[in-house]
């Protein structure tokens, strides 16, 4: 495969979660709804139809009921064919939208590669609107084992056997254990969180500021790629950053272990100690810990932030200097209002700043793909029609398309800064790039990502520390397999800087 053939299957096979608080609407008689706990919903599945007066069948809440349309077509010949439209013929967007424009539906059959040789079998059920899509959030309806990197599985063996949380449902009881163990490490480092990330990241824009002084345009993700890999580490451990205990190799370390599984076990099982002696407290083993300290560093925590931060920074190359005049005041003034400290309250009155965090992960969710099996015979509704999955069919989602749905948000292609302000913020409950609503929480009860608040402080602090010191900059953008290519050629820097940067 070539390197765009395995940077694309890299995108499947990389980073790849609260049920919402629901509320009984209605139990009526086709709709029967009972509760587990008071956060979670379970439909009880299936719901019964009903029929109009023409005798057109209708979804419980009244949208008639089609046949799913789109084909998955000639078993091995169709999927071999779409795995090239998808990686080189067509790309990933066009795969997705020719096919709904094709059937003029948002909910179709399709392929989803890599196919043949590498998956076992590629017809899923997409669901591609911001309605539809709220059913892969939904654990009472779907099965999330071993769906994180779709239809393709990898070996376990290369976790020494064991799975990462990420890849178990719900219902596994290891689930429950594993995900309250790695929420207890982010609650226990919740104070690490901004000054690990103000110093790494300042001294990161200060490295680029001198090298841009003396050498011109400087590249922005193989210095992120470092800084992250320091940052997760310093953000959850005590002790040396990677990049002293391992060496200046570190993050290229992670980056094979991404890509290749090879880890660096030493440095994990020296930094976790207190993580790994939790987990033996309550009766997880210290080979499964370990590999789960280390899957959830580098592949979730690692491997999103090294993506988001240059999506994120893409935005503001592109908005230009009148945004980042916005921005700036918006920051310096809360932050001088503040006596110069950055806190986690200070930030949560940064309206225009918290805004166009969320409209990065809007447009470019890092994680791009959901799956999940339909625990039974269930109806999923996008906006105007209703369709029957059976169970045990692959519900698959694309939330780059999903998440524009303009439906749901006015010229939804297009970044607006301040989309999310005042009013906008009802918006939120359909920015699902956590695999669950914004609105929501991750819970054991849920497949939402726990590192949640962490990601959204993380892209807020990084537009606060970049407009804290410079008033405005340029850069070009390119593309790299996983992520923009960001330049940087230009800053303009603050000149009273010491005294908003305490
Ligand atoms: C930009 C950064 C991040 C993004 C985009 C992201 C996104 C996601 C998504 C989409 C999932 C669900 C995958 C699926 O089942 O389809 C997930 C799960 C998970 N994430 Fe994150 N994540 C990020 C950062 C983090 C961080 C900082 C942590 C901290 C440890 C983390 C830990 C996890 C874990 C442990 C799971 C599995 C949850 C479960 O199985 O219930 N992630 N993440």
């Amino acid at each position: 495969m070539g390197t765009k053939g395995c940077a694309n299957l890299m995108h499947i096979y990389a980073i790849g979660f609260r049920l919402r608080e629901v509320h009984t609407q209605f139990i009526s008689q086709y709709h029967y709804i009972f509760h587990l706990s008071p956060s979670h919903r379970i439909h009880c599945i299936p719901m019964d139809t009903t029929k109009n007066c023409t005798g057109e069948e209708l979804s419980p809440s009244g949208l008639p009921i089609k046949p799913i349309p789109g084909s998955c077509g000639v078993p091995f010949f169709s999927p071999m064919w779409d795995r090239l439209n998808f990686y080189y013929f067509q790309g990933h967007m066009t795969y997705f939208k020719s096919r709904i424009s094709k059937h003029n539906s948002t909910v179709l059959r399709l392929n989803v590669p890599p196919g043949p040789f590498l998956s076992s079998d590629p017809r899923v059920v997409a669901v591609l609107d911001a309605s539809s899509f709220q059913v892969l959030l939904d654990s009472s309806k779907v099965d999330k084992t071993n769906t994180l990197t779709g239809t393709y599985l990898p070996p376990f063996s290369l976790y020494s056997g064991h799975r990462p949380l990420a890849y178990l449902d719900t219902t596994d009881p290891l689930h429950t254990s594993l995900k309250t163990l790695i929420t207890s490490l982010i609650t226990s480092r919740k104070d690490h969180v901004i000054p690990s990330f103000r110093e790494i990241y300042g001294s990161l824009f200060d490295n680029i500021y001198n090298i841009l002084d003396s050498s011109g345009p400087t590249e922005f993700n193989t210095l992120n790629e470092s800084a992250s890999f320091d940052f997760m580490c310093s953000a959850f451990f005590e002790g040396e950053l990677p990049s002293v205990a391992i060496g200046p190799t570190a993050s290229a370390m992670a980056l094979k272990w991404l890509f290749f599984q090879l880890h660096p076990l030493k440095y994990f099982t020296n930094a976790g100690k207190s993580f790994l002696t939790g987990a033996e407290q309550i009766g997880i083993s210290h080979n499964v810990a370990l590999h789960n300290l280390i899957f959830a560093t580098i592949f979730n925590a690692f491997g999103g932030i090294k993506i988001f931060l240059p999506f994120l920074l893409k935005f503001l190359v592109e908005a230009g200097p009148k945004l980042h005049n916005k921005l700036s005041e918006e920051i310096r003034s809360v932050v001088q209002s503040e006596n110069g400290s950055v806190t986690l309250a200070s930030l949560e009155k940064m309206n225009l700043t918290k805004s166009v965090v969320y409209e990065a992960l809007r447009l470019n969710p890092p994680v791009e793909y959901q799956y999940g099996h339909a625990r039974a015979d269930l109806i999923i509704e996008s906006h105007d029609a209703a369709y029957k999955v059976k169970k045990g069919e692959m519900i698959f989602g694309y939330q780059t398309i999903v998440t524009r749905d303009e439906k749901v948000f006015a010229n939804g292609e297009q970044f607006v800064a301040d989309r999310f302000v005042g009013e906008g913020e009802k918006l939120l409950q359909y920015v699902y790039w956590s695999n669950g609503r914004e609105t929501d929480e991750p819970a054991i009860t849920n497949k939402q990502c726990p590192g949640k608040d962490i990601v959204v402080l993380v892209g807020r602090l990084f537009v606060v520390e970049l407009f804290l010191r410079y008033d405005t900059f340029t850069g070009e953008i390119g593309e790299l397999p996983l992520e923009p290519k960001i330049t940087f050629k230009s800053f303009q820097k603050l000149k009273q800087l010491d005294a908003l940067t305490v």
